[in-house]
């Protein structure tokens, strides 16, 4: 007989998440969820691929999410905490949405900013200087507030997201990639999605 499939809330979120998703009319998660969610919960770092559809950004939003509420629990700076890499504006948006959506009842505990736009370095600055707790961004954005000292990830960052790993890895994307990496402290729980 066929594991019964967990429930949303059987997998020990925080409730203003629960919250969010019930919101979203998501009762179960997808396959992809089922699988990823708990391993990442545990710590560990994630490989996965699944098609189109199949609910991969809520696989890394929900956790990554869910770790940064349990450590506001104790009291701790500001810093930016999770870097999420996507090829694109267009993915950067989508990314924002869906983490805006489920930080909706934690809004000020989970703050995400979305530097993918073509908007000026310098006008971008003010956003990072709050330190956000997540950033979305594109390998060569994040690179150049890298560079220009707007962003510090040395001693902060807990998780990096690669969303749409094989594209990112890919030409075009590649040399910006391997630079930022070079960047980012060595130890992190890591989410490669494709
Ligand atoms: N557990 C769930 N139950 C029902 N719908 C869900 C669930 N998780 C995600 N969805 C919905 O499924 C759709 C696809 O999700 P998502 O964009 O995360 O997929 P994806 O695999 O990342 O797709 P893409 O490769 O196009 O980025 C979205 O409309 C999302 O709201």
């Amino acid at each position: 007989m066929a594991a019964e499939m967990l429930h949303f809330h059987e997998m020990g979120f925080d409730d203003r998440l629960l919250k969010a998703v019930a919101d979203l009319g998501w009762s179960q998660p997808t396959l992809i969820q089922e699988k990823a969610i708990p391993l990442a919960q545990e710590g560990k770092d994630l490989l996965a691929r699944a098609r189109t559809g199949s609910g991969k950004t809520a696989a890394y939003a929900i956790p990554v999410i869910q770790r940064i509420l349990a450590s506001k629990q104790s009291v701790r700076e500001q810093e930016v905490r999770a870097l999420i890499l996507v090829p694109t504006k267009e993915l950067g948006q989508q990314v924002q949405a869906m983490m805006r959506q489920l930080t909706a009842y934690c809004s000020r505990d989970v703050r995400v900013a979305d530097i993918t736009g073509k908007a000026d370095l310098s006008a971008q600055r003010p956003i990072l200087m709050e330190k956000p707790d997540v950033v979305v961004g594109t390998p060569s954005r994040v690179l150049a507030h890298l560079s220009a000292q707007n962003l510090v990830l040395h001693s902060s960052l807990e998780m990096l997201v690669v969303d749409e790993a094989d594209l990112l890895f890919s030409f075009g994307f590649e040399a910006d990639l391997k630079n930022l990496l070079c960047h980012l402290p060595k130890i992190y729980q890591s989410f490669l999605m494709s």
